[in-house]
C-alpha cells in the first residue's frame, strides 16, 4: 500500500459550495500529498455520489493522489477509488475491509483509544480522530477532544492518525506534536478565499 498523504480534503457539497473547483486547486498544490475524501450529504443519491466520485478519481489520477469515498463503499468500488472511510453509523470496519479488499485504504473514525485499537484490529489502515476543535461543518458531534485526545489515540495505535474537526493551519502544529500524522479539513479549504494558497499553508504547517 503506498504511503498515505498527510492532507485530507473532505468534499463540501453543501449548497453554494463548489467541491470540484476546490479539489482542482488543492491538487495543483499538494499533488500526491493530497487525499480527497468524497463525502456527500446523506440525502444525496448514489448517482450523485458516483458522479462526483468518478470526477474526483479522474482528477486525482493526474497527480498520483488518492481518492477515498466516505460511507458508500459500493461507490468507492464502482469508481475505482483507493478506498473508503467508515464511522459508527456505517458498515463495521471488518465488514468494510471485506468489501474493499486487502489492498484498499480503509479509514475508520475513532474518538478514544479503545475504539481505535478495535478498529485497527478489524482492518483499519488509518484513523480519523476528532472532533479536535469546535466546528460548524457537521452537527451532532461530541465535545472536542483537543490535541490531548488525539495524542491518547495516537499513542494506542500504530497506524496513521488523521486529526479532523475545526482544523486550520494554525492548529496543525499542536496536533502534530500530539502525534497526528496528518489532518482532514472541510472548511479550511472549502471556505477559503484562495483554496490553493490555503492548501500551501496547511502543507507548510504539516511539514515543519
Ligand atoms: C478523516 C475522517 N475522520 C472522520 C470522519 C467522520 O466519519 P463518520 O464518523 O462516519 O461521519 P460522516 O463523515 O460519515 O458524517 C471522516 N469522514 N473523515
Ligand atoms: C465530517 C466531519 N467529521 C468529524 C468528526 O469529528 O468525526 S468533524 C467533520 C467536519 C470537519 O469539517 P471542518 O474541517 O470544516 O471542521
Ligand atoms: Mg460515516
Amino acid at each position: 500500500m503506498p504511503s498515505l498523504g498527510r492532507l485530507h480534503l473532505v468534499t463540501d457539497t453543501r449548497p453554494g459550495r463548489d467541491p470540484l473547483t476546490v479539489v482542482r486547486a488543492a491538487l495543483a498544490v499538494a499533488r500526491a500529498e493530497l487525499v480527497v475524501q468524497v463525502r456527500v450529504a446523506d440525502s444525496a443519491t448514489d448517482r450523485e455520489a458516483y458522479d462526483l466520485a468518478r470526477r474526483v478519481v479522474a482528477l486525482c489520477a493526474g497527480y498520483d493522489a488518492t481518492c477515498l469515498v466516505n460511507d458508500r463503499l459500493h461507490v468507492a468500488l464502482a469508481v475505482g477509488a483507493g478506498g473508503g472511510h467508515v464511522g459508527a453509523d456505517d458498515l463495521p470496519v471488518g465488514a468494510a475491509r471485506r468489501v474493499l479488499g486487502s489492498a484498499a485504504v480503509l479509514g475508520a473514525t475513532a474518538r478514544d483509544p479503545g475504539t481505535a485499537t478495535e478498529a485497527v484490529a478489524a482492518g483499519a489502515s488509518y484513523l480519523g480522530v476528532g472532533p479536535c476543535h469546535p466546528t460548524g461543518t457537521k452537527t451532532g458531534l461530541p465535545d472536542p477532544i483537543g490535541p490531548a485526545g488525539v495524542g491518547a489515540v495516537a499513542a494506542a495505535v500504530d497506524v496513521p492518525v488523521i486529526a479532523i474537526g475545526g482544523v486550520t493551519a494554525a492548529t496543525v502544529p499542536a496536533l502534530r506534536a500530539a502525534g497526528a500524522y496528518g489532518v482532514a479539513v472541510v472548511g479550511a479549504l472549502s471556505a477559503a478565499a484562495d483554496p490553493g494558497r490555503a492548501t500551501a499553508e496547511l502543507l507548510r504547517a504539516l511539514t515543519c
